[in-house]
């Protein structure tokens, strides 16, 4: 596997991917034709906020299997096309809010303060006091639009300074407000009314980008302060020039353009602005932690490992993910059981989910159920991300249930799958030991812990068979690890089950189909 990093990550992060054993080229500020001459070499790359991985990238992309954000906003990266194509997006969410953070409110204080400018005229070898007066923090109120990860970092540490915190954001619960001692507002417009300072931590959507604009500046305070170490334009830049001019803001900190990465704003040459090129993450803390993360994270997507901060995934959390890891490894390998048994189409899939298991985020053992069931029969890559596309592209339709009956274990999954003429269904459980266990297939009750190379066979109950079997696999050089037998009625058909130690081969298998009494002989590699 070869990976790709287009802009600058912690060397932590790139000994990661080396440690990994894969093939790591780092081509820091490579041009866009050499990445689209060169990107379906790779399988996977890591990028900042600078590149754009768009549908045109896409195209070159022919061998791409994972994005990696080295960072939290992911607007630079068009998620559909990546879906689409089964390409992970992951990113570390986490990884650098407290420097965003800190960084709002570096920028908050040094543009109340004139602290750039004052510097800039000192380091001039001129002492002017007369030009750069501030304003204190004690008492004044802060709007905080978007109150997620930094804006809620910005807050409680706002109201160290003894700041009055308001917030809006429509998209989060009243205990949420509570829990950062933020003042809820309905409205935009209410926080804009009653705001001394301003600071955007929305991320850029259609709805957010240039939501602070000349209507807001037009019912602001006059004298009103602005942050903006969010994305560029989520403060209109020309709104923003306009207002800073016609002192209706006082003064802006801003960390983001819109045109990034070139220098290009009405806002730069603006005195009463002061600006940093994208610093927001830019700590040493913050770097590390992130190029570890994104490292450790591309590295598990590209082994098809689930990954936590997957964007185009159902979230996780760390913890869950830890407790849902064996389920995604059972649902894999009762999906891997379809293809390898029946020839058929599928028409439906309904999963039903009983005991422990139903208490998790079960759409993402789904995921896994789908990638076992396509994987022994597909080309493409099938993978967590494009697994439920295919199944929808293929015209199936996939239920989730959560049952109420686990029969006598503590959590069961069980599959049933519908053709044109008939059903197959598997269960499986997680013992308590935390292994997989195929509980049932097609109303065989058995107990079998699934193995990397088995033997399905359907005979006729009656004496002999089982003997028969257990010498021609001797005769062969195939050695069984385990054997079980399940039948419903006495005399009637029974399923056997084998876990043995190595392949085996097509001819060995026809010589089993044809002991009298065996019905069919399948084999099932995991
Ligand atoms: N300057 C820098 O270097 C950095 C910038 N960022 C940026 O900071 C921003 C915030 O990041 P996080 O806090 O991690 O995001 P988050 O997703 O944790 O929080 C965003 C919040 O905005 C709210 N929101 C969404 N639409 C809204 C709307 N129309 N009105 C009001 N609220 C709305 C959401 O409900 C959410 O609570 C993002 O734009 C991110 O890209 C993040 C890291 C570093
Ligand atoms: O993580 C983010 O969202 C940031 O804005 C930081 O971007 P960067 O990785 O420094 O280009």
């Amino acid at each position: 596997m070869k990976i790709l990093v287009a802009e600058k990550i912690a060397q932590k992060g790139i000994d990661t991917l080396m440690e990994s054993g894969m093939e790591v080229d780092v081509k820091l500020g490579i041009t866009r034709e050499e990445l689209l001459a060169s990107i379906k070499n790779y399988d996977a790359i890591i990028v900042r906020s600078v590149t754009k991985i768009n549908e045109e990238f896409y195209e070159h992309a022919t061998n791409l299997k994972v994005v990696g954000r080295a960072g939290n906003g992911v607007d630079n990266i068009e998620m559909d096309g990546a879906t689409k194509r089964g390409i992970i997006v992951v990113n570390t969410p986490d990884a650098n809010t407290v420097s965003a953070a800190e960084h709002t409110i570096g920028l908050l204080l040094s543009s109340g303060r004139n602290i750039p400018q004052a510097n800039a005229l000192i380091k001039d070898k001129k002492w002017d006091r007369s030009k750069f007066t501030g304003v204190e923090l004690l008492n004044k109120t802060v709007g905080i639009v978007g109150l997620g990860r930094i804006g809620s970092l910005v807050a409680t540490r706002l109201q160290s300074f003894g700041m009055h915190v308001i917030a809006y954001d429509p998209y989060i619960t009243d205990e949420r407000f509570k829990k950062f001692g933020a003042e809820k507002k309905e409205t935009l417009a209410e926080l804009v009314k009653e705001s001394d300072f301003i600071t955007v931590h929305t991320p850029k959507t259609d709805e957010t980008f240039g939501m602070i604009g000349d209507e807001e500046f037009k019912i602001a305070k006059k004298g009103v302060r602005v942050v903006n170490c969010a994305r560029g334009g989520i403060i209109d830049e020309a709104a923003l020039e306009r207002a800073l001019k016609n002192g209706i803001v006082a003064s802006a900190g801003i960390d983001v353009l819109v045109d990034e990465p070139n220098p290009v704003s009405p806002l730069i040459d603006l005195d009463n602005v002061v600006i940093t090129p994208h610093l927001g993450a830019d700590t040493f803390e913050a770097q590390d932690n992130v190029g570890l993360t994104v490292a450790k994270e591309v590295i598990h997507a590209l082994r098809g490992e689930m990954v936590p901060n997957a964007v185009n995934l159902p979230t996780l959390q760390h913890q869950e993910l830890e407790s849902i890891k064996p389920y995604l490894s059972l649902g894999e390998i009762l999906g891997k059981f379809y293809h390898q048994l029946r020839k058929d189409s599928i028409n439906k899939i309904e999963i039903i989910y009983s005991g422990d298991v139903a208490k998790y985020e079960t759409s993402v053992i789904t995921l896994s159920i789908l990638k076992g069931i396509f994987e022994p029969i597909l080309k493409e890559q099938v993978n967590y991300v494009n697994a439920s596309l295919i199944a929808k592209n293929r015209g199936i339709d996939v239920i989730e249930a959560k049952g109420s009956d686990a029969l006598n274990y503590l959590n069961l999954v069980r599959i049933i799958i519908t053709s044109k003429e008939k059903q197959f269904t598997i269960a499986g459980t997680i013992s308590g030991k935390g292994q997989e266990r195929v509980v049932e297939v097609n109303g065989y009750e058995l107990d079998l812990s699934p193995s990397k190379y088995m033997i399905v066979a359907k005979n006729i109950d009656r004496p002999g068979i089982i003997g028969q079997v257990g010498t021609l696999l001797g005769v062969n050089k195939i050695n069984i690890a385990t054997m079980q037998v399940s039948r419903n009625f006495k005399g009637e058909t029974a399923l056997m089950f084998l876990t043995v130690d190595s392949d085996v081969p097509k001819h060995t298998l026809e010589v089993l189909t044809n002991i009298d009494g065996i019905v069919k002989v399948k084999f099932i590699r995991l």
